[in-house]
């Protein structure tokens, strides 16, 4: 017989509460996570717990909610840099008359990883543990994620233009699979091909993708039935809306994950469902570009998983999945006149184990189960804004803001902590050297403004 209480673990999490996301609607009081070798080894009563495990570091939060980490499943984290640059416009005079003009003279791997590392930091400290991106120089966006030690799927991006990156689709290709290569063997980081968007990409280059994506196993993402316009401009130039293009083409699949979805009928939803295609729903990015909002109600109610992305901070103008959480609740009852439209407990479903499934990573992240990885967030009720608090769901998504993120690990790391009302402190992220970045590129970009 061994002695229970030797089970070695590293570390035992005691909270007042736990929102596991699996099964939906549960919360567990005074029950603790324990963690070895970065995973999750058992949920337990902590009474329990301090009989069975011998952890060699124990953690208690008597005063938190403890959650998996909120997975952004749309961003472009580069995009702080222009944070602010150019608001109250549409999309297309938005890329076209400002984003892409300064991204033509002012893109480079330097701006990459600064602007990655400064979006590292806002999602770190508000409680995401991992992110999609989707951005020029890739490298430079996963050392930035190494860095703070997130977890980050990186686009490879492709466009059929050139930018100070890539010449053509070809070299966007190239460049992106070396990268890939480079990264190898990371845990923390995965990729995913990325044609920017229908409206930007040629048949003959989602083609190649395709043919990429089947041989090595990768994802695609892109930006899909953002606007009006884009499906204007595609009956125009192709006959068919963008979505019927790219299932004649072949791109769509289990595999496949696009961000916005605006403005999709009946039919295109039944699409979406038959291909098992996944929809990464931005609603701030939506509203402030007057792109409209995606039908999240009927997508869910006909088996479409969706999971909630911030989009870039140079239209959000935040990487807040507290606040897109709620935005995503609030606007599904309103648009709907449903006020049981995307209750509480989908929201936050969305915003971990939904984004998960989008990534395949949905066996890895996205609850706190045994054996997935410890990617978890803990948030503070104590503050007068934050109480009573009769139900820790409703918590989570109506009442609470990344303000209230107290601690988060990465695959059993702690990577971020708050403590009382002390400034948060990083693992590996110096605030010398985000004021730094601040201070360079608030310099060389402030005449674009
Ligand atoms: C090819 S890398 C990403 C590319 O996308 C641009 N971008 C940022 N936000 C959006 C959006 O909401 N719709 C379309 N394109 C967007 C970004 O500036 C980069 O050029
Ligand atoms: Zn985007």
């Amino acid at each position: 017989m061994i002695n229970q209480a030797e089970i070695k673990a590293d570390l035992a999490i005691e909270a007042r509460w736990i929102v596991p996301v699996v099964p939906q609607n549960q919360v567990l009081e005074h029950e603790s996570v324990i963690i070895k070798d970065g995973r999750i080894i058992d949920v337990l009563s902590t009474e329990s717990a301090r009989q069975k495990y011998d952890a060699e570091h124990t953690i208690d939060l008597n005063e938190h909610i403890l959650i998996p980490g909120l997975i952004n499943l749309h961003t472009h984290s580069a995009m702080t840099l222009m944070r602010g640059l150019a608001d109250d416009l549409p999309l297309m005079t938005w890329l076209n008359e400002h984003i892409w003009p300064v991204e033509s003279k002012m893109l480079s791997s330097q701006f990459v990883h600064n602007g990655s590392l400064l979006g590292c930091a806002e999602m770190l400290s508000g409680g995401t543990t991992c992110f999609s991106d989707m951005y020029f120089y890739p490298q430079a966006t996963a050392e930035a994620a190494l860095q703070a030690g997130m977890r980050a799927n990186l686009g490879l991006v492709v466009l059929d233009f050139a930018t100070p990156y890539a010449s053509d689709a070809d070299d966007y290709l190239q460049k992106g699979l070396e990268s890939r290569d480079s990264w190898r063997g990371k845990p923390l980081l995965s990729a995913s091909l990325a044609p920017h968007a229908p409206y930007t990409v040629s048949n003959s280059s989602f083609e190649k993708i395709i043919t990429y994506a089947e041989q090595l196993g990768l994802s695609i993402h892109t930006h899909l039935h953002e606007t009006q316009d884009e499906l204007a401009q595609s009956i125009t130039q192709y006959g068919v809306r963008p979505l019927r293009r790219l299932a004649d083409l072949g791109v769509l699949g289990p595999n496949f994950y696009a961000a916005h979805g605006v403005h999709l009928d009946d039919a295109e939803i039944k699409m979406l469902h038959e291909y098992g295609c996944h929809i990464a729903h931005c609603p701030a990015s939506n509203l402030k570009l007057a792109s409209g909002i995606a039908p999240v109600k009927a997508l869910l109610e006909q088996q479409v998983n969706v999971g909630i992305g911030t989009d870039g901070a140079a239209s959000n103008n935040r990487l807040d999945m507290f606040a897109e959480m709620r935005l995503a609740a609030l606007l599904a009852k309103g648009v709907t006149a449903d006020a049981t439209a995307v209750p509480a407990a989908q929201a936050l479903q969305m915003a971990t184990l939904n984004a998960a499934r989008a990534l395949g990573l949905d066996e890895q992240i996205g609850s706190i189960e045994v054996n997935k990885l410890a990617d978890l967030t803990a948030v503070k009720i104590k503050s007068p804004e934050t109480l009573p608090c009769y139900d820790p769901i409703s918590h989570l998504v109506y009442t609470l803001g990344r303000e209230h993120v107290s601690h988060v690990w990465v695959g059993g790391d702690l990577r971020y902590q708050k403590l009382g009302d002390q400034e948060g402190i990083f693992a590996n992220i110096e605030p010398a050297e985000l004021r730094e970045i601040n201070a360079l590129w608030h310099g060389r970009l402030q005449q674009y403004k």
